[in-house]
């Protein structure tokens, strides 16, 4: 078991990287896809299935766990780890992206943000400080800087002032989380559609010389293209020796665009929410099992799938089981989905290592427009 976090990039094919985040809960192989636990939990999926399908590293979150069951609780009942049953790595967000799109009555100013909470409307303060020593009261391993994320499009003088107060939040984060040698605060680039901001905000942080950096402020309505332009601008400034995480992102396309700019972390709530929501990604692409036409079809989502989900249940079946709004249909169809992102994981890895990740993503990129779903 290593004591210290450690990050050492294993092979590269232009600009994509395999690499390895060592930490002493476990290793974390890269490009990583990190489902998304908000709550303490990956919803309808037991942890041990989660682990099962290739998954180093889970999301857990701030804001949520703040308000529900309480930071103070979780670490009376031992850290989020032995709560949930996760003994593995967790990356938590800070808490200022969710405040900011779910919480009430929000006043945000130097200091952080007040809010009243959208679950029972209490009050609550989230500054630098107090989103730190949330993510320590959890035993997080990955903690993230509290930041502002601003929602696109925008004033460029508002990107501005909010990429400029989210490096004075990871001043103030770097100083609160101190040193913690198995653990790792990441920074958080801000700069919106202008790349000139963006480049600011990865060159001041890179001064700071934390442990890994994330590229905010992305996924939040705006087109690919303007993503990938970012994307562009932003990962030449950070430093090649230390991961870079991609907030939010994102669809199976988007994940092969943005590795092959350098990203090496991902979350996102697709392949959960989309199961919940009896949405199938498959390497053919992405299949509604509400459609009526799967009614009678005795094929599997997919019969050469590792994943039971994928090969020993018709779609008939799953249909019924989303028609009829049963438990079982997100279970299923979450496992799936889960399993289809860590394989599409597993497969860029494994391209990267080889020397062919364009000709495996350009295959792949096919797949899904083969149709015969
Ligand atoms: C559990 C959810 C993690 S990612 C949430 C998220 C998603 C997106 N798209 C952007 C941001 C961002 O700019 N800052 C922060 N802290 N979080 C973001």
């Amino acid at each position: 078991m290593v004591e210290n976090f450690g990050f050492q990039v294993l092979a590269t094919d232009g600009l994509a990287r395999r690499g390895e985040i060592s930490m002493p809960r476990g290793t974390i192989r890269t490009p990583a896809f990190m489902p998304v636990g908000t709550g303490g939990t990956v919803k309808a999926m037991y942890m041990d299935q989660v682990r099962a399908l290739g998954s180093d590293i889970i999301l857990g979150n701030t804001y949520h766990l703040m308000l529900r069951p309480g930071a103070e609780r979780v670490a009376r009942l031992g850290g989020l780890h032995h709560f949930a049953r996760w003994p593995h790595p967790i990356l938590t967000d800070s808490g200022g992206f969710q405040v900011m799109s779910l919480a009430k009555l929000r006043k945000l100013d130097e200091r952080g943000v007040t809010f009243r909470s959208h679950i029972d409307g209490s009050p609550y303060e989230m500054t630098p400080e107090r989103s730190i020593e949330i993510q320590g009261l959890l035993d997080s391993d990955i903690q993230m800087q509290l930041d502002e994320c601003t929602a696109l499009p925008a004033k460029p003088s508002e990107i501005e002032r909010a990429m400029e107060l989210s490096l004075r939040w990871a001043e103030r984060c770097k100083t609160a989380f101190g040193d913690q040698p198995g653990k790792a605060m990441f920074g958080i680039v801000q700069g919106g559609d202008i790349a000139a901001l963006r480049i600011a905000s990865a060159k001041a942080l890179r001064q700071m010389d934390l442990k890994g950096y994330a590229i905010g402020g992305l996924a939040v309505g705006e087109p690919q293209p303007v993503m990938l332009d970012m994307l562009d601008i932003t990962c030449p400034e950070l430093p090649a020796d230390k991961p870079r995480y991609l907030m939010g992102v994102g669809t199976p396309d988007d994940i092969l665009k943005s590795v092959a700019r350098g990203v090496d972390m991902f979350d996102c709530v697709m392949p959960t929410r989309a199961g919940r929501h009896g949405l199938a990604y498959t390497r053919r692409g992405k299949i509604n099992l509400r459609n009526a036409r799967h009614a009678d079809d005795p094929r599997p989502l997919d019969e050469e799938s590792d994943c039971p989900a994928s090969r020993d249940y018709s779609r008939a079946y799953l249909h019924h089981l989303v028609r009829s709004q049963e438990a079982l249909a997100a279970m299923l169809l979450t496992w799936n989905n889960l399993a289809y992102y860590q394989s599409l994981m597993q497969q860029i890895r494994d391209a990267i290592e080889a020397g062919n990740f364009a000709e495996r993503a350009a295959l792949i990129t096919a797949g899904w427009a083969r149709g015969d779903l």
